[in-house]
């Protein structure tokens, strides 16, 4: 694992979005097209908004969500509806966006249809993920029905995941997927998650998921 800790949040996110988009920079100029795979929740919106304005030939790249909460892409908690408005704007409006949520009734009612539409996008060029205090990594989330499918080492593409207690379901991108990304980067910020990284890095992926991608990924932190 690499580890960059950053004087402020504001220098990490201009940094990162740098690097990101050098990194796919990199692959478009090797190949016709890049995948670049993001997290939701609350960590990465301003990485997003730096992200947008940078130049890059954002029309031959795929911006997919490592998970995604089972509602309509303009639900408040839609990991989309973090993208299209944070990130898809200004030059990266002309991404192409692989969603997550097909609008069935459950994330299992169509997932073949779901996994096919995914399937073209791979394998992830350049992924970043976020990491909550429980160390769960896109929505595979310690306890929850469905983790343990997603970090097996022949886990199908896409996951169902069901949090006990919560309003909605899950689907996640499985850990075989997640970790056959070319370029791995975690963002975390504040002394908490610092202290659950270096926790996880001591536990295994079923107790803290986050730990299956620590050996190949470089964590970005700031306080
Ligand atoms: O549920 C989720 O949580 C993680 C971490 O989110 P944060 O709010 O603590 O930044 C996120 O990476 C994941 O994509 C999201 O769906």
């Amino acid at each position: 694992m690499k580890f960059v800790e950053y004087p402020d949040r504001d220098m990490m996110f201009l940094s990162l979005a740098d690097k990101l988009t050098s990194e796919l920079g990199d692959f478009l100029r090797r190949e016709p097209r890049a995948t670049f795979c993001v997290p939701g929740g609350t960590t990465p919106g301003a990485v997003f908004d730096v992200l947008g304005d940078i130049d890059l030939d954002w029309g031959r790249v795929s911006i997919l969500p490592g998970d995604e909460r089972w509602l309509p892409e303009d639900a408040p908690r839609s990991n989309a509806r973090l993208v299209r408005s944070r990130l898809m704007q200004h030059k990266a409006a002309a991404a192409q966006f692989v969603s997550l949520y097909n609008g069935a009734e459950t994330p299992e009612a169509r997932l073949d249809d779901l996994t096919e539409a995914v399937r073209p996008h791979l394998p992830i060029s350049v992924l970043l993920l976020g990491m909550g205090g429980d160390m769960h990594t896109a929505s595979i989330i310690p306890g929850a029905e469905g983790a343990d499918a997603a970090l097996a080492a022949d886990a199908p593409l896409l996951v169902p995941i069901r949090v006990p207690g919560a309003n909605e379901a899950r689907i996640t991108l499985s850990m075989p997927v997640l970790k056959e990304a070319m370029k791995i980067h975690v963002l975390i910020t504040g002394p908490e998650k610092r202290a659950a990284l270096e926790k996880a890095a001591k536990l295994s992926p079923a107790e803290a998921p986050i730990r299956a991608v620590l050996d190949d990924a470089t964590v970005h932190w700031a306080e």
